[in-house]
């Protein structure tokens, strides 16, 4: 397979300007690939504009300039519903809150990004998130309310969900960002077994150098630009 067979994601000379309450350039020329099997960390300091590169890479923010490929597909400039549907389908997200339903249990709150993509009967989602769960070791906790579970195992099933439906790339903003020490090892830790054993596509912004020196490449900004990728 050649190289651009393997593009997942692919940033091209993206520039991003906020003009509130200045004209400001958050985002100059950014421009990168990621490629299948690849577990990418993006880092740099406290408004370099990470956040700000992570939304438009996951096709939320449609206003920049520059081309976006996920997936090979030209996606810029696409309609917002087109980009919602192919958001679902293939970007699962993992945020530094890991944004569960605490009344809901652990397994209905997997189900939920595979019940709003509608691929799969509900029968084959339950049972993919059983499979999802164990890879987290969790699934003895399926059954629970979601506030009934710690801080690290919220985590765990807050990646777990962004699995259901089998994501080409999986995208996180700082998803150990809330945890102690112990609890940041056993997500990394998983992500990790995801690259390994799964080859799951995954960028993930962070500001643990630990978790970043544990990945296979890194993406260092500076002042809106890529300095090192
Ligand atoms: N909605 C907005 N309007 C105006 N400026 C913004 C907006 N969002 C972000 N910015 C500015 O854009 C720059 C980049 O912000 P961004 O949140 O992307 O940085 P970051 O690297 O993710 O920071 P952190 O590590 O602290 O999360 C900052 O100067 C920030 O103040």
């Amino acid at each position: 397979m050649n190289q651009k067979a393997q593009s997942v994601l692919q940033a091209e000379d993206i520039d991003k300007y906020f003009f509130s309450p200045v004209k400001n350039q958050v985002l100059k020329k950014v421009s990168f690939t990621i490629n299948r099997g690849e577990f990418v960390s993006v880092v740099g300091k406290s408004g370099c504009g990470k956040s700000t590169l992570l939304y438009i890479l996951s096709t939320m923010d449609t206003d920049y300039q520059g081309k976006l490929h996920l997936d090979q597909e030209l996606i810029t400039g696409k309609p917002h519903d087109y980009l919602a549907r192919i958001r679902n389908e293939k970007i699962g997200f993992v945020f530094q809150f890991h944004y569960l339903l605490n009344e809901f249990s652990v397994l209905e709150n997997i189900l939920i990004p595979g019940l709003k993509l509608g691929k799969y009967s509900r029968e084959e989602l339950e049972h993919r998130a059983m499979e999802k769960l164990k890879i987290f070791e969790m699934e003895e906790h399926a059954l629970k309310k979601a506030y009934q579970l710690s801080g690290g195992q919220k985590q765990r099933v807050a990646i777990a969900r962004a699995l259901i439906n089998d994501p080409l790339l999986i995208m996180g903003d700082e998803p150990t960002g809330n945890l102690d020490k112990k609890n940041s090892d056993i997500v990394f830790n998983k992500f990790k077994e995801l690259a390994e054993e799964f080859n799951q596509t995954m960028l993930i912004v962070t500001h643990d150098p630990e978790f970043a020196a544990g990945t296979s490449r890194i993406i260092e900004m500076e002042d809106g630009r890529v300095i090192k990728s």
